[in-house]
């Protein structure tokens, strides 16, 4: 690997941070553990300093296939079956830089993601990046809303569907606001009418940290309420504006909102859970589902770049 970056980045100090971390600046070096990359063994500028659009999702293979879509999207040279894993390294993650975009995975839950998110974010700091948006691309049970909806977050709300995400430190709650950036989303719903071929609306999205029970669901192992009283729980959701359910969107909205990252969560719903809790629809739909937030991410990313 090539040279070292110095962990001290006074040059930028001026400029907006992504990290709000005093500490950073006094270490020798920083091992992002979880990504198997660090500032004395790899250059991360040369390896990352042209990401400009960040697009994270559950599950690895999704960000593999996001990453060769994006690939052709973006017509670049050479074969999108060759793209490589930068974190192949560890299995805990997997990360793709196709041209200014980088894919990674993030696993399932608030955890999961959180770790993601911290070891991003410094990777994009020490790499000196500017102007990156994230987006989550991902999958959700919709209320009231026919499956492959793909729902553009308005507010991401906690269960008690309150905009905040609440993060225990040395023993502490701390609260912290999940609004996203109102832009994005708009311009992201102008995208849908200009594919048209998938619906699209935008909506509150509430994360749990469950997907059974913590959604409400009557078919998990355990399940201690009725029908009635889920029904209930979810008539009241989609009063709240709450249109779809997931499990990531509440510390992914805190976390960027904190470090001045523009980001949008897509999630496309695989059911509507006003009619059912299992997933039976057919494994070759539910991947097409899957593709529609890629579709309108690739298709914005191309718009900001000026490609169409
Ligand atoms: O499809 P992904 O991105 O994994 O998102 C959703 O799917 C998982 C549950 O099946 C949770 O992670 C939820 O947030
Ligand atoms: O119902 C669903 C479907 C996908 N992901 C979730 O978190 N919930």
């Amino acid at each position: 690997m090539a040279v070292m970056a110095p962990i001290l980045h006074s040059e930028f100090i001026e400029q907006e941070q992504y990290v709000k971390n005093p500490h950073l600046d006094h270490m020798e070096e920083d091992i992002l553990y979880h990504f198997n990359l660090g500032t004395k063994t790899h250059n991360l500028p040369a390896m990352f300093g042209d990401i400009k659009f960040v697009c994270v999702g559950g599950s690895a293979n999704r960000m593999r296939s996001f990453a060769q879509f994006i690939h052709q999207q973006l017509k670049l040279a050479g074969n999108a079956d060759d793209i490589r894993d930068i974190c192949e390294g560890t299995d805990r993650y997997s990360m793709y830089k196709v041209g200014p975009v980088l894919s990674i995975s993030h696993g399932m839950g608030v955890p999961s993601i959180s770790i993601m998110l911290h070891e991003l974010i410094k990777l994009l700091y020490h790499a000196h990046c500017r102007d990156v948006m994230l987006f989550r691309i991902g999958t959700s049970g919709g209320i009231g809303l026919p499956p492959g909806t793909v729902v553009i977050t308005d507010k991401a709300v906690d269960s008690f569907f309150r905009p905040q995400f609440e993060q225990v430190v040395l023993g502490k709650v701390i609260t912290r606001s999940t609004e996203l950036d109102k832009g994005m989303a708009e311009e992201l719903l102008q995208c849908s009418t200009e594919l048209h071929n998938f619906p699209s609306i935008i909506g509150n999205t509430m994360c749990t940290h469950d997907f059974y029970e913590g959604q409400g669901r009557l078919d998990g192992a355990l399940c201690s309420f009725s029908t009635e009283e889920k029904l209930e729980y979810l008539r009241k959701a989609h009063e709240a504006g709450i249109r779809n359910i997931e499990m990531e969107s509440t510390v992914f909205a805190a976390m960027c909102r904190i470090c001045n990252l523009k980001a949008a969560v897509i999630c496309v719903t695989l059911l509507n859970r006003l009619e059912g809790d299992q997933i039976s629809t057919p494994h070759e739909v539910l991947v097409e589902y899957q593709q529609r937030p890629q579709h309108l991410v690739a298709h914005f990313i191309k718009k900001q770049l000026a490609l169409i």
